[in-house]
């Protein structure tokens, strides 16, 4: 078992962790990241059309903040970085004691990746983000050597402060290698879609163990797709079998499958009691290793991505 897994076991022998306590991981930068985190991109409301602001979403990110979720992402292109803000501020949890993670869209229109995170940090109303991601590699499709030169920017924004953590989201080996050679500070994540219908397992190459390999901590989106917008597949009955095993619901189980293979969730929801099940039970218990192969075995016979597929299939990626 690697450090990674054990932190998010069981504890055997040691003082009982408090209820609700999220166990991190350690990043190749030596900051420490919460192994569970409430994601703000998929949580939609109307924004109240005279204000722009959605006391709505405050109110979601509120909760999840005082149920426990002390890890938030956010990105500025989900246009709610006040809400998550005014959650932040009107929070009893300091500041200190908060992981906040936003994203930049480098876009051909507004070029500038410093300018992107000063917008972001006055919408959040704090002076440094926890961790910084390209939100995507999108940009560098038809220029791949703006990889290697968007990272520098990146690289800046680290020594000056404003980002104590930087990384990517949606990167294939082909966007980190060319990064990786060149980096003073690499990559510290890639968050990426990752269930067990994307696996990333292509042409017999694994994504997630080929970043962790190389350092890059690897952080799940749409863990629990099989619960959501693709239902009633191949591997209802494992997560069935395993809930009723270890008495949790099957969320739980999907995100066990991705947390004891090392990788960081992001999950969303405006359940509480859903998110506060999970602070309770999920760090309760562990699948074996060979239940987690038999959920991604039974996943490999469906194959299914949430996201980004439109931008795909322009050609900007594959
Ligand atoms: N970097 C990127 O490109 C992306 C990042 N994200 C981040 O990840 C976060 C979470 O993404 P999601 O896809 O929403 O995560 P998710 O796969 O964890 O799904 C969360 C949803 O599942 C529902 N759910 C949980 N258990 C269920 C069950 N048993 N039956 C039915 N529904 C159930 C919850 O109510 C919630 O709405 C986003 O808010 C965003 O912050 C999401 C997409 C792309
Ligand atoms: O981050 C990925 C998915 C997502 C959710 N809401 C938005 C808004 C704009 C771009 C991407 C997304």
């Amino acid at each position: 078992m690697n450090s990674i897994t054990a932190a998010f076991k069981p504890s055997v022998g040691e003082a009982p962790k408090q209820q609700g306590t999220i166990p991190s991981l350690k990043l190749s930068d030596g900051n420490e990241i919460p192994l569970l985190g409430y994601g703000l991109g998929t949580i939609y409301f109307k924004k109240n059309a005279s204000s722009g602001f959605d006391e709505a979403t405050v109110s979601h990110a509120l909760a999840a903040i005082e149920a426990g979720y002390t890890h938030l992402d956010g990105a500025e292109a989900y246009a709610n970085e006040s809400e998550l803000g005014a959650a932040i501020s009107r929070s009893p949890v300091p500041r200190s004691s908060l992981f906040i993670t936003t994203k930049t869209s480098v876009s051909p229109k507004d070029p500038s990746i410093s300018a992107a995170l000063d917008r972001s940090l006055a919408a959040l109303g704090i002076d440094h983000v926890d961790l910084y991601l390209l939100h995507h590699p999108f940009f560098a499709a038809a220029d791949p050597s703006l990889l290697a030169s968007k990272w520098a920017e990146m690289e800046a924004l680290r020594d000056s402060g404003r980002a104590r953590s930087i990384g990517v989201s949606n990167f294939l080996r082909e966007h980190l290698e060319p990064i990786l050679a060149v980096a003073r500070h690499p990559p510290v994540i890639n968050q990426i879609e990752y269930h067990p219908y994307l696996q990333h397992e292509d042409g017999g190459e694994d994504l997630v163990r080929w970043c962790q390999g190389k350092g890059v901590a690897v952080a799940g989106y749409s863990v629990l797709t099989p619960l959501t917008s693709s239902r009633d597949g191949p591997v209802d009955e494992v997560y069935a079998r395993l809930a009723k095993k270890y008495g949790v619901g099957e969320s739980e189980v999907g995100l066990r499958w991705a947390l004891d293979q090392g990788v960081v969730v992001i999950t969303t929801g405006r359940n509480e009691e859903r998110l506060k099940g999970y602070l309770d039970r999920v760090p309760a218990f562990k699948l074996t290793p060979r239940e987690v192969e038999e959920i991604s075995e039974a996943g490999r016979r469906r194959r299914y991505r949430g996201y980004w597929k439109q931008r795909i299939q322009e050609g900007d990626w594959r």
